[in-house]
């Protein structure tokens, strides 16, 4: 429910004034100052912002990683802030899918079996989690290379395994952290647009951080931060 409105809350995930400090030595870095977001179900948001400024910083903390030192985190209506861990890690496994510059696959498995993982220990049976799998891989493209482990696959290839297996559980919030970061330009474009197809047809609410401007004038939003704060990125480019 918003406070303000007493209307049920509609984002999938919302960040009310998040403040996020850190000790360098005897600094004080204030990384995030009243920091106010939001994403709705279906939605795509850019975050692009200049090195430093705190991007991964508020997706470790919309992701439920690491708690803010003030501020609440609400997703799908639920507040996150007074849940124990284990509560946390629940909403974590089972709202949340991650996807990180580098694709921190196993390597010792292969592509399916690496998408199967997550569903797996979500209780669901081999039989069950191997067509989720096989569906996901084929959706991506890659259904040709479901045998195949990381180290045999393309850069691309192992990118568009890692975000297939962030969505395998199906969540309803999607964080990716320079998910092209480590690819080349054709690359990028190409597991940007398989990103963006995947998350349109699910229609799960999905923050992107990215240094690609083009990339994430794909997207429905973008946003950026600014002294701490998330502001709307073409409100930023006239400060
Ligand atoms: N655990 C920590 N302890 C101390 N300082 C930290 C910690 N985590 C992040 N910082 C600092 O907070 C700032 C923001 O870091 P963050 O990684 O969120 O930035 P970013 O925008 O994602 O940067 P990049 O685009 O380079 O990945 C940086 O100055 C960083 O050094």
């Amino acid at each position: 429910m918003n406070r303000k409105t007493g209307m049920a809350d509609t984002a999938a995930l919302r960040m009310t004034g998040i403040e996020r400090r850190f000790t360098q030595g005897d600094r004080q870095l204030t990384i995030l100052d009243q920091a106010d977001f939001f994403v709705r179900p279906g939605e795509t948001v850019a975050l692009v912002a200049p090195s430093g400024t705190g991007k991964s910083t508020l997706l470790q903390l919309a992701g439920l990683l690491e708690m803010p030192d003030a501020g609440e985190i609400t997703i799908n209506g639920r507040q996150c802030g007074a849940m124990n861990d284990a509560e946390r890690t629940a909403v974590r496994r089972t709202e949340i899918g991650f996807v990180y510059q580098f694709h921190h696959l196993l390597p010792e498995f292969s592509a399916l079996e690496n998408i199967m993982m997550p569903q797996l220990i979500a209780g669901l049976t081999r039989a069950e989690a191997r067509d989720r799998a096989a569906q996901l891989l084929d959706y991506m493209r890659i259904g040709h290379r479901a045998d195949h482990r990381p180290a045999e696959l393309s850069g691309g290839e192992q990118q568009r395994v890692a975000i297939a297996r962030a969505v395998a559980n199906a969540p309803s919030v999607l964080l990716a952290d320079e998910p092209t970061g480590n690819l080349d330009p054709e690359t990028a474009g190409y597991v940007f647009e398989a990103l963006d197809a995947l998350v349109r047809q699910s229609g799960l609410a999905a923050v992107i951080a990215t240094h690609n401007h083009e990339l994430a004038a794909r997207l429905d939003r973008c946003v950026t931060l600014h002294a701490g704060k998330v502001v709307d990125a073409t409100a930023a480019a006239a400060l």
